[in-house]
Protein backbone atom coordinates (compact mmCIF):
# COMPACT_ATOMS: atom_id res chain seq x y z
CA UNK A 1 0.00 0.00 0.00
CA UNK A 2 1.62 3.38 -1.03
CA UNK A 3 2.13 5.42 2.36
CA UNK A 4 -0.78 8.05 1.43
CA UNK A 5 -3.06 5.71 2.02
CA UNK A 6 -1.50 3.98 4.77
CA UNK A 7 -1.46 7.32 6.62
CA UNK A 8 -5.45 7.81 5.25
CA UNK A 9 -6.37 4.57 7.22
CA UNK A 10 -4.00 5.01 10.05
CA UNK A 11 -6.13 5.99 13.53
CA UNK A 12 -4.92 9.39 15.56
CA UNK A 13 -4.03 7.39 18.45
CA UNK A 14 -4.26 11.39 20.35
CA UNK A 15 -1.50 12.60 18.12
CA UNK A 16 -2.03 15.74 15.67
CA UNK A 17 0.41 14.27 12.86
CA UNK A 18 3.15 16.12 11.60
CA UNK A 19 3.61 16.51 7.67
CA UNK A 20 4.31 13.87 5.00
CA UNK A 21 8.00 16.19 4.98
CA UNK A 22 8.57 15.67 8.40
CA UNK A 23 8.38 12.41 8.35
CA UNK A 24 10.35 11.69 5.35
CA UNK A 25 12.94 13.50 6.89
CA UNK A 26 13.26 10.69 10.33
CA UNK A 27 15.51 8.06 10.45
CA UNK A 28 14.51 5.58 12.48
CA UNK A 29 17.37 5.95 15.14
CA UNK A 30 17.77 2.84 17.80
CA UNK A 31 15.99 4.85 20.77
CA UNK A 32 15.61 8.14 20.04
CA UNK A 33 17.02 10.33 23.15
CA UNK A 34 14.00 12.62 23.70
CA UNK A 35 15.76 15.10 26.52
CA UNK A 36 12.85 17.74 27.70
CA UNK A 37 13.52 21.47 26.91
CA UNK A 38 14.79 23.11 30.36
CA UNK A 39 12.89 24.85 32.90
CA UNK A 40 13.98 28.29 31.75
CA UNK A 41 13.24 27.28 27.90
CA UNK A 42 9.71 26.24 28.47
CA UNK A 43 8.76 29.17 30.45
CA UNK A 44 9.65 31.83 27.76
CA UNK A 45 8.22 29.72 25.32
CA UNK A 46 5.10 29.89 27.03
CA UNK A 47 5.46 33.10 28.03
CA UNK A 48 5.42 34.10 24.65
CA UNK A 49 2.77 32.13 23.04
CA UNK A 50 0.86 32.76 26.45
CA UNK A 51 1.29 35.44 29.39
CA UNK A 52 -1.66 34.47 31.45
CA UNK A 53 -0.74 31.06 30.59
CA UNK A 54 2.57 31.03 31.84
CA UNK A 55 1.37 31.79 35.22
CA UNK A 56 0.32 27.99 35.24
CA UNK A 57 3.28 26.50 35.10
CA UNK A 58 4.90 24.59 37.97
CA UNK A 59 6.97 22.20 35.64
CA UNK A 60 10.33 20.63 36.69
CA UNK A 61 8.93 17.29 39.41
CA UNK A 62 11.05 17.14 42.29
CA UNK A 63 12.39 13.71 43.23
CA UNK A 64 10.11 13.65 45.53
CA UNK A 65 7.21 14.26 44.02
CA UNK A 66 4.06 11.90 43.64
CA UNK A 67 3.81 10.67 40.20
CA UNK A 68 -0.62 10.30 39.32
CA UNK A 69 -1.33 8.18 37.14
CA UNK A 70 -4.34 8.16 35.33
CA UNK A 71 -6.43 5.82 33.05
CA UNK A 72 -8.61 6.11 30.21
CA UNK A 73 -10.20 3.19 28.48
CA UNK A 74 -12.61 2.74 25.13
CA UNK A 75 -12.38 1.48 22.03
CA UNK A 76 -10.91 3.29 19.16
CA UNK A 77 -12.65 6.04 17.36
CA UNK A 78 -14.99 6.82 20.49
CA UNK A 79 -12.83 10.45 21.30
CA UNK A 80 -10.18 9.70 23.95
CA UNK A 81 -8.38 12.00 21.30
CA UNK A 82 -10.97 14.89 21.82
CA UNK A 83 -11.24 13.90 25.80
CA UNK A 84 -7.56 14.22 26.17
CA UNK A 85 -6.89 17.55 24.64
CA UNK A 86 -9.90 18.92 26.72
CA UNK A 87 -7.81 17.24 29.84
CA UNK A 88 -4.86 18.25 29.08
CA UNK A 89 -6.21 21.81 28.52
CA UNK A 90 -7.18 22.25 31.99
CA UNK A 91 -3.48 22.29 32.82
CA UNK A 92 -2.21 24.81 30.38
CA UNK A 93 0.20 24.39 27.98
CA UNK A 94 -0.04 22.78 24.47
CA UNK A 95 0.65 19.08 24.47
CA UNK A 96 2.93 17.78 21.73
CA UNK A 97 4.55 14.86 20.64
CA UNK A 98 8.41 14.70 21.79
CA UNK A 99 10.38 17.13 19.97
CA UNK A 100 12.87 15.66 17.28
CA UNK A 101 11.54 11.90 18.24
CA UNK A 102 9.85 9.72 15.68
CA UNK A 103 6.98 11.98 13.77
CA UNK A 104 4.99 8.58 14.60
CA UNK A 105 5.10 8.61 18.14
CA UNK A 106 1.95 8.62 19.89
CA UNK A 107 2.88 10.40 23.13
CA UNK A 108 1.66 14.03 24.27
CA UNK A 109 3.87 15.55 26.37
CA UNK A 110 2.52 19.09 28.35
CA UNK A 111 3.95 20.79 31.16
CA UNK A 112 2.17 18.61 33.45
CA UNK A 113 0.69 15.94 31.62
CA UNK A 114 2.05 12.71 30.14
CA UNK A 115 -0.51 10.95 27.80
CA UNK A 116 0.43 7.78 26.36
CA UNK A 117 -1.08 5.45 24.13
CA UNK A 118 -1.46 1.90 25.09
CA UNK A 119 -1.06 0.76 21.30
CA UNK A 120 2.43 0.98 21.70
CA UNK A 121 2.17 -2.19 23.59
CA UNK A 122 0.80 -4.25 20.92
CA UNK A 123 3.47 -7.00 21.14
CA UNK A 124 1.82 -8.38 17.55
CA UNK A 125 2.30 -5.81 14.65
CA UNK A 126 -0.22 -5.71 11.97
CA UNK A 127 1.31 -8.55 10.19
CA UNK A 128 1.45 -10.67 13.01
CA UNK A 129 -1.91 -9.91 13.99
CA UNK A 130 -2.65 -11.03 10.42
CA UNK A 131 -0.90 -14.21 10.56
CA UNK A 132 -2.26 -15.31 13.71
CA UNK A 133 -5.84 -14.00 12.86
CA UNK A 134 -5.98 -12.28 16.18
CA UNK A 135 -7.54 -8.51 16.50
CA UNK A 136 -5.66 -5.86 18.25
CA UNK A 137 -8.35 -6.16 21.13
CA UNK A 138 -7.53 -9.25 21.78
CA UNK A 139 -5.00 -9.62 25.17
CA UNK A 140 -2.61 -11.96 23.19
CA UNK A 141 -1.84 -9.02 21.26
CA UNK A 142 -0.30 -7.11 24.18
CA UNK A 143 2.75 -6.78 25.96
CA UNK A 144 1.34 -6.43 29.74
CA UNK A 145 3.92 -7.45 31.10
CA UNK A 146 6.04 -4.26 29.90
CA UNK A 147 3.01 -2.67 30.47
CA UNK A 148 2.94 -3.10 33.94
CA UNK A 149 6.92 -2.51 34.15
CA UNK A 150 7.09 0.75 32.47
CA UNK A 151 3.93 2.36 34.41
CA UNK A 152 5.49 1.20 37.41
CA UNK A 153 9.01 2.71 37.15
CA UNK A 154 6.60 6.09 36.06
CA UNK A 155 5.15 5.80 38.80
CA UNK A 156 7.94 5.65 40.57
CA UNK A 157 9.69 8.39 39.12
CA UNK A 158 11.96 6.60 36.66
CA UNK A 159 12.67 7.30 32.50
CA UNK A 160 11.58 4.24 30.54
CA UNK A 161 12.26 3.49 26.74
CA UNK A 162 8.85 2.63 25.62
CA UNK A 163 8.13 0.90 22.45
CA UNK A 164 6.19 3.02 19.73
CA UNK A 165 3.00 1.17 17.63
CA UNK A 166 3.38 3.01 14.35
CA UNK A 167 -0.10 3.44 12.97
CA UNK A 168 1.29 4.01 9.41
CA UNK A 169 3.54 1.27 8.26
CA UNK A 170 1.64 -0.85 11.39
CA UNK A 171 5.15 -2.10 12.60
CA UNK A 172 6.78 -1.55 15.86
CA UNK A 173 9.06 1.51 15.54
CA UNK A 174 12.37 2.01 18.09
CA UNK A 175 11.64 2.76 21.19
CA UNK A 176 11.42 6.34 22.81
CA UNK A 177 12.41 7.56 26.05
CA UNK A 178 9.43 8.63 28.56
CA UNK A 179 10.28 10.82 31.70
CA UNK A 180 8.18 10.85 34.44
CA UNK A 181 5.66 13.15 34.45
CA UNK A 182 3.32 14.99 37.17
CA UNK A 183 0.85 13.23 35.60
CA UNK A 184 1.12 10.06 33.31
CA UNK A 185 -2.22 9.19 31.42
CA UNK A 186 -2.26 6.05 29.85
CA UNK A 187 -5.51 5.78 27.21
CA UNK A 188 -6.05 2.86 24.83
CA UNK A 189 -7.89 -0.57 24.83
CA UNK A 190 -7.15 -2.00 28.08
CA UNK A 191 -5.65 0.33 30.81
CA UNK A 192 -7.58 -1.43 33.18
CA UNK A 193 -7.41 -5.52 32.49
CA UNK A 194 -4.58 -6.69 33.90
CA UNK A 195 -4.59 -6.28 37.59
CA UNK A 196 -1.36 -4.92 38.15
CA UNK A 197 -1.71 -2.51 36.00
CA UNK A 198 -5.21 -1.60 37.43
CA UNK A 199 -3.68 -1.11 40.89
CA UNK A 200 -1.06 1.64 39.86
CA UNK A 201 -4.01 3.75 38.56
CA UNK A 202 -4.95 6.40 40.72
CA UNK A 203 -8.04 7.50 38.82
CA UNK A 204 -10.12 5.51 36.05
CA UNK A 205 -11.97 7.01 33.51
CA UNK A 206 -13.81 5.03 30.79
CA UNK A 207 -16.11 6.66 27.41
CA UNK A 208 -18.60 3.88 27.10
CA UNK A 209 -20.24 4.87 24.02
CA UNK A 210 -23.53 3.12 22.76
CA UNK A 211 -23.11 0.72 19.18
CA UNK A 212 -25.38 2.75 17.29
CA UNK A 213 -23.33 6.33 18.15
CA UNK A 214 -20.17 4.43 17.45
CA UNK A 215 -21.30 3.49 14.24
CA UNK A 216 -22.21 7.11 13.50
CA UNK A 217 -19.20 8.61 14.86
CA UNK A 218 -17.00 6.21 12.58
CA UNK A 219 -19.01 7.06 9.44
CA UNK A 220 -18.95 10.41 10.15
CA UNK A 221 -14.99 10.42 10.62
CA UNK A 222 -13.50 6.88 8.46
CA UNK A 223 -16.18 8.01 5.44
CA UNK A 224 -15.76 11.49 5.04
CA UNK A 225 -11.97 11.40 6.23
CA UNK A 226 -10.61 8.89 5.27
CA UNK A 227 -12.41 7.84 2.65
CA UNK A 228 -13.68 4.27 3.81
CA UNK A 229 -16.80 2.68 2.06
CA UNK A 230 -19.90 2.09 3.96
CA UNK A 231 -19.85 -1.46 3.88
CA UNK A 232 -15.67 -1.48 5.09
CA UNK A 233 -17.15 0.89 8.18
CA UNK A 234 -20.04 -1.84 9.17
CA UNK A 235 -17.48 -4.97 8.10
CA UNK A 236 -15.20 -3.27 10.66
CA UNK A 237 -17.40 -2.80 13.39
CA UNK A 238 -18.50 -6.44 13.44
CA UNK A 239 -14.82 -7.98 12.87
CA UNK A 240 -14.18 -5.77 16.45
CA UNK A 241 -17.53 -6.74 18.11
CA UNK A 242 -16.71 -10.17 19.85
CA UNK A 243 -13.49 -9.21 21.25
CA UNK A 244 -14.71 -5.63 22.19
CA UNK A 245 -17.57 -7.60 24.20
CA UNK A 246 -15.26 -10.09 25.73
CA UNK A 247 -11.83 -8.06 26.48
CA UNK A 248 -12.92 -4.18 26.46
CA UNK A 249 -16.27 -3.15 27.61
CA UNK A 250 -15.87 -5.46 31.10
CA UNK A 251 -13.65 -2.80 31.83
CA UNK A 252 -15.94 -0.40 32.69
CA UNK A 253 -16.84 -1.90 35.76
CA UNK A 254 -13.61 -1.02 37.15
CA UNK A 255 -14.16 2.47 36.24
CA UNK A 256 -14.40 5.45 39.11
CA UNK A 257 -16.25 7.55 36.11
CA UNK A 258 -18.07 6.44 33.22
CA UNK A 259 -19.04 9.10 30.64
CA UNK A 260 -21.77 6.51 28.65
CA UNK A 261 -23.48 8.41 25.27
CA UNK A 262 -26.46 7.13 23.99
CA UNK A 263 -29.01 8.03 21.77
CA UNK A 264 -31.86 10.66 22.49
CA UNK A 265 -34.77 10.24 23.86
CA UNK A 266 -36.12 13.36 22.77
CA UNK A 267 -36.66 12.90 19.23
CA UNK A 268 -38.11 9.58 18.12
CA UNK A 269 -35.98 7.35 16.14
CA UNK A 270 -32.83 10.06 15.67
CA UNK A 271 -30.08 7.64 14.48
CA UNK A 272 -27.71 9.76 12.76
CA UNK A 273 -26.25 10.71 16.47
CA UNK A 274 -26.24 14.15 16.54
CA UNK A 275 -28.68 14.76 19.68
CA UNK A 276 -27.16 12.58 22.25
CA UNK A 277 -28.27 11.40 25.77
CA UNK A 278 -25.56 11.49 27.73
CA UNK A 279 -24.87 9.90 31.32
CA UNK A 280 -21.79 10.51 33.81
CA UNK A 281 -21.87 8.01 36.65
CA UNK A 282 -19.88 8.97 39.54
CA UNK A 283 -18.23 6.23 42.24
CA UNK A 284 -19.49 7.28 45.40
CA UNK A 285 -17.62 6.93 48.85
CA UNK A 286 -13.82 7.44 47.10
CA UNK A 287 -11.33 9.02 48.90
CA UNK A 288 -10.13 11.23 45.82
CA UNK A 289 -12.94 12.71 44.12
CA UNK A 290 -16.81 13.85 45.19
CA UNK A 291 -19.38 13.43 42.86
CA UNK A 292 -21.26 16.28 41.36
CA UNK A 293 -24.82 16.80 41.90
CA UNK A 294 -27.60 18.97 40.82
CA UNK A 295 -29.74 21.41 43.46
CA UNK A 296 -29.95 18.61 46.16
CA UNK A 297 -27.08 15.70 47.12
CA UNK A 298 -28.96 12.65 47.11
CA UNK A 299 -32.25 13.52 45.95
CA UNK A 300 -33.59 12.62 42.67
CA UNK A 301 -34.17 15.53 40.37
CA UNK A 302 -35.69 16.05 36.47
CA UNK A 303 -35.24 19.34 35.35
CA UNK A 304 -35.88 21.50 31.94
CA UNK A 305 -33.45 24.00 31.89
CA UNK A 306 -35.25 25.97 29.24
CA UNK A 307 -36.51 29.08 29.53
CA UNK A 308 -35.88 32.72 30.16
CA UNK A 309 -32.18 31.81 31.13
CA UNK A 310 -31.32 29.65 28.80
CA UNK A 311 -32.61 29.41 25.28
CA UNK A 312 -33.59 26.18 23.72
CA UNK A 313 -35.16 25.57 19.78
CA UNK A 314 -36.28 22.01 19.71
CA UNK A 315 -35.70 19.09 20.64
CA UNK A 316 -34.71 21.13 23.95
CA UNK A 317 -32.51 19.84 26.90
CA UNK A 318 -33.39 17.40 29.66
CA UNK A 319 -31.22 17.24 32.72
CA UNK A 320 -31.74 14.28 35.41
CA UNK A 321 -29.56 13.78 38.78
CA UNK A 322 -30.03 10.88 40.68
CA UNK A 323 -28.71 7.87 42.85
CA UNK A 324 -28.51 4.35 41.04
CA UNK A 325 -26.49 1.05 41.17
CA UNK A 326 -23.43 -0.03 38.59
CA UNK A 327 -22.45 -3.47 38.39
CA UNK A 328 -23.47 -3.53 42.23
CA UNK A 329 -21.85 -0.27 43.54
CA UNK A 330 -23.18 3.24 44.28
CA UNK A 331 -23.21 5.55 42.21
CA UNK A 332 -24.81 9.29 41.66
CA UNK A 333 -25.76 9.78 37.69
CA UNK A 334 -25.90 13.08 36.34
CA UNK A 335 -27.80 13.20 32.70
CA UNK A 336 -28.19 15.56 29.86
CA UNK A 337 -30.06 14.54 26.53
CA UNK A 338 -30.16 17.21 24.29
CA UNK A 339 -27.59 20.49 22.99
CA UNK A 340 -27.04 23.92 23.96
CA UNK A 341 -28.29 26.57 21.53
CA UNK A 342 -25.79 29.41 23.06
CA UNK A 343 -22.43 27.91 24.84
CA UNK A 344 -22.02 31.08 26.71
CA UNK A 345 -25.75 30.73 28.67
CA UNK A 346 -23.84 27.21 29.85
CA UNK A 347 -23.04 29.18 32.83
CA UNK A 348 -26.72 29.15 33.94
CA UNK A 349 -26.81 25.26 34.37
CA UNK A 350 -23.46 25.57 35.31
CA UNK A 351 -24.39 27.38 38.55
CA UNK A 352 -26.87 24.94 39.26
CA UNK A 353 -24.10 22.22 40.05
CA UNK A 354 -22.43 21.54 43.05
CA UNK A 355 -18.61 19.63 43.62
CA UNK A 356 -17.87 20.39 40.15
CA UNK A 357 -14.26 20.59 41.75
CA UNK A 358 -13.91 24.12 39.50
CA UNK A 359 -12.06 26.83 41.15
CA UNK A 360 -14.09 30.14 40.15
CA UNK A 361 -17.41 30.88 39.24
CA UNK A 362 -17.59 29.96 35.69
CA UNK A 363 -14.74 27.77 35.20
CA UNK A 364 -16.33 24.98 33.19
CA UNK A 365 -18.79 27.18 30.81
CA UNK A 366 -14.69 28.74 30.28
CA UNK A 367 -13.30 25.71 29.22
CA UNK A 368 -16.32 25.10 27.22
CA UNK A 369 -16.08 27.89 25.33
CA UNK A 370 -12.18 27.63 24.77
CA UNK A 371 -12.85 24.50 22.94
CA UNK A 372 -15.72 25.08 21.62
CA UNK A 373 -14.60 23.96 18.34
CA UNK A 374 -13.50 20.09 19.50
CA UNK A 375 -16.34 17.69 18.67
CA UNK A 376 -19.15 17.35 21.54
CA UNK A 377 -19.13 21.25 22.71
CA UNK A 378 -22.61 22.01 22.40
CA UNK A 379 -23.49 18.40 24.25
CA UNK A 380 -22.92 16.69 27.14
CA UNK A 381 -20.37 14.70 25.90
CA UNK A 382 -18.55 18.23 26.07
CA UNK A 383 -19.92 19.37 29.06
CA UNK A 384 -18.87 15.92 31.35
CA UNK A 385 -15.42 15.32 29.15
CA UNK A 386 -14.61 19.06 31.06
CA UNK A 387 -16.27 18.05 34.52
CA UNK A 388 -14.23 14.83 34.32
CA UNK A 389 -11.47 16.95 33.59
CA UNK A 390 -11.60 18.97 36.79
CA UNK A 391 -11.69 15.62 38.39
CA UNK A 392 -8.54 14.44 37.60
CA UNK A 393 -6.91 18.07 38.92
CA UNK A 394 -8.73 16.89 41.95
CA UNK A 395 -7.21 13.84 42.28
CA UNK A 396 -4.16 15.22 41.51
CA UNK A 397 -4.62 17.93 44.70
CA UNK A 398 -5.08 15.63 46.67
CA UNK A 399 -2.72 13.18 46.52
CA UNK A 400 0.12 15.46 46.03
CA UNK A 401 -0.96 17.93 48.08
CA UNK A 402 -0.28 20.89 45.66
CA UNK A 403 -2.29 23.20 44.13
CA UNK A 404 -2.63 23.81 40.55
CA UNK A 405 -3.42 27.39 39.62
CA UNK A 406 -6.05 27.50 37.35
CA UNK A 407 -5.33 28.72 33.28
N1 LIG B 1 -18.30 14.17 21.50
C1 LIG B 1 -18.37 13.91 20.21
N2 LIG B 1 -19.43 14.29 19.49
C2 LIG B 1 -19.51 14.01 18.17
N3 LIG B 1 -18.55 13.34 17.49
C3 LIG B 1 -17.48 12.95 18.16
C4 LIG B 1 -17.31 13.21 19.56
N4 LIG B 1 -16.13 12.71 19.96
C5 LIG B 1 -15.58 12.14 18.87
N5 LIG B 1 -16.39 12.29 17.81
C6 LIG B 1 -16.18 11.77 16.45
O1 LIG B 1 -15.43 10.57 16.57
C7 LIG B 1 -14.21 10.69 15.84
C8 LIG B 1 -13.10 10.03 16.67
O2 LIG B 1 -12.77 10.87 17.75
P1 LIG B 1 -11.34 10.78 18.39
O3 LIG B 1 -10.30 10.87 17.31
O4 LIG B 1 -11.30 11.75 19.51
O5 LIG B 1 -11.41 9.27 18.93
P2 LIG B 1 -10.27 8.27 19.41
O6 LIG B 1 -10.90 7.35 20.39
O7 LIG B 1 -9.07 9.00 19.87
O8 LIG B 1 -9.96 7.51 18.08
P3 LIG B 1 -8.71 6.56 17.68
O9 LIG B 1 -8.37 5.74 18.88
O10 LIG B 1 -9.26 5.77 16.53
O11 LIG B 1 -7.64 7.51 17.26
C9 LIG B 1 -14.01 12.20 15.58
O12 LIG B 1 -13.37 12.44 14.37
C10 LIG B 1 -15.43 12.72 15.56
O13 LIG B 1 -15.91 12.55 14.26
O1 LIG C 1 -7.83 -0.42 18.16
C1 LIG C 1 -6.94 0.24 17.74
C2 LIG C 1 -6.47 1.50 18.38
O2 LIG C 1 -7.04 1.77 19.58
C3 LIG C 1 -6.24 -0.14 16.51
O3 LIG C 1 -7.10 -0.86 15.71
C4 LIG C 1 -5.01 -0.95 16.82
O4 LIG C 1 -4.08 -0.19 17.53
C5 LIG C 1 -4.39 -1.46 15.53
O5 LIG C 1 -4.00 -0.37 14.77
P1 LIG C 1 -3.83 -0.45 13.20
O6 LIG C 1 -5.21 -0.61 12.69
O7 LIG C 1 -3.20 0.87 12.86
O8 LIG C 1 -2.95 -1.60 12.91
Amino acid sequence: MQTAQLKAAAPACGVARPSMAARSSFKAAPAPSVARPSFARRVQKLQKAAGVQARNVVVVRAADDKVVVIGLAADSGCGKSTFMRRVTGIFGGEPKPPAGGNPDSNTLLSDMTTVICLDDYHSLDRNGRKEKAVTALDPRAQHFDLMYEQVKALKEGKPVQKPIYNHVTGLLDPPEEIQAPKILIIEGLHPFFDDRVNDLLDFKIYLDISDEIKFAWKIQRDMAERGHSLESIKASIEARKPDFDAFIDPQKKKADMIIQVLPTQLVPDEKEGKILRVRLIMKEGKKLFDPVYLFDQGSTVSWIPCGRKLTCTFPGIKMFYGPDTYYGEEVSVLEMDGQFDKLEELIYMESHLSNTSAKFYGEITQQMLKNSSFPGSNNGTGLFQTIVGLKVREVYERITEKEVVPV
